[in-house]
């Protein structure tokens, strides 16, 4: 597995909400140009580790360094500038229902280029193409199924051809067929565009196929990150009792 280096490092990352301590002390390297699937239990913090690397949540302590520069102190201009950097795909797509596909996909070109008309339609044709939705520009997002508004969210996240693309549960509530061809596609825009990404996932399997890198958050750390070999053969209980699924063992269920 060669790389040229972690495009962001979260480091010592310490963050609360009220009297809730969320991450205790979280240190994680992404590396470039590969995939790397986030897996912990629900509600323990993968979306908010996620937030801390485009600046939409500051730690209360601790550093968040996006291609080798520390992100918290920045302004909101300077943060704009690093988020050209990421694509998002929300966990419920986050489309805008009032909005056309089209304009939806052209709604991040048309804010930060300055591309004519028919060069954002070209390019939104593209992505749509891309995902396997072609032709789909004048539906309207109700129109569509869960999984053709996952695609149509992965198309408008990938419009400004980003060097990054986080994911936040892109196949939660899909049938297996269409969470297989979601991963696939998440393994074929890795391919095609060269991104990395960032995946936050309960689907193991999934995890195995996409992540060339798999990290597992536990009580506000990641507690063991590598290969999906390596995680497979983990002799971390927490680990084996999460990837089989457990009901017994040391993580609290109740
Ligand atoms: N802005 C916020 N204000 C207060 N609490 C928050 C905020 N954002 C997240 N939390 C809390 O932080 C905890 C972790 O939430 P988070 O969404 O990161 O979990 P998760 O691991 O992504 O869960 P899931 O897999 O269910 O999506 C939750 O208890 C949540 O209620």
């Amino acid at each position: 597995m060669s790389n040229t280096g972690d495009i962001i490092e979260l480091q010592d990352i310490h963050k609360s909400f009220g009297s809730q301590r969320v991450l205790k002390g979280l240190n994680l390297k992404i590396p470039k140009g590969l995939t790397t699937v986030i897996i912990g239990r629900s509600g323990g913090g993968k979306s908010v580790m996620l937030k801390h690397m485009i600046g939409l949540i500051k730690p209360d302590q601790g550093q968040v360094l996006v291609g080798g520069h520390d992100i918290v102190g920045l302004n909101d201009h300077q943060l704009n500038q690093v988020r050209r950097r990421f694509g998002m795909l929300f966990q419920e797509a986050a489309l805008f229902d009032s909005m056309t596909v089209l304009d939806n996909v052209a709604f991040p070109l048309r804010e930060h280029t300055h591309l004519t008309d028919q060069q954002v339609r070209e390019k939104v044709s593209e992505k749509l193409a891309m995902v396997g939705l072609p032709g789909v520009e004048k539906k309207m997002p109700s129109e569509l199924s869960g999984g053709m508004r996952k695609r149509v969210g992965l198309a408008r996240a990938i419009a400004l051809e980003p060097e990054i693309i986080l994911y936040d549960e892109p196949t939660t509530g899909l049938d297996p067929p269409l969470s297989a061809a979601i991963n696939r596609l998440i393994a074929d825009t890795q391919a095609k565009l060269g991104v990395t990404s960032v995946v936050i996932s309960h689907d193991i399997e999934g995890a195995y196929e996409v992540g060339h890198n798999i990290a597992m958050l536990y009580n506000g750390e990641i507690i063991v990150q590598g290969t999906p070999e390596e995680i497979r053969h983990s002799d971390n209980e927490v680990v084996q009792q999460f990837i089989h699924g457990r009901p017994e063992g040391p993580i609290d269920v109740i």
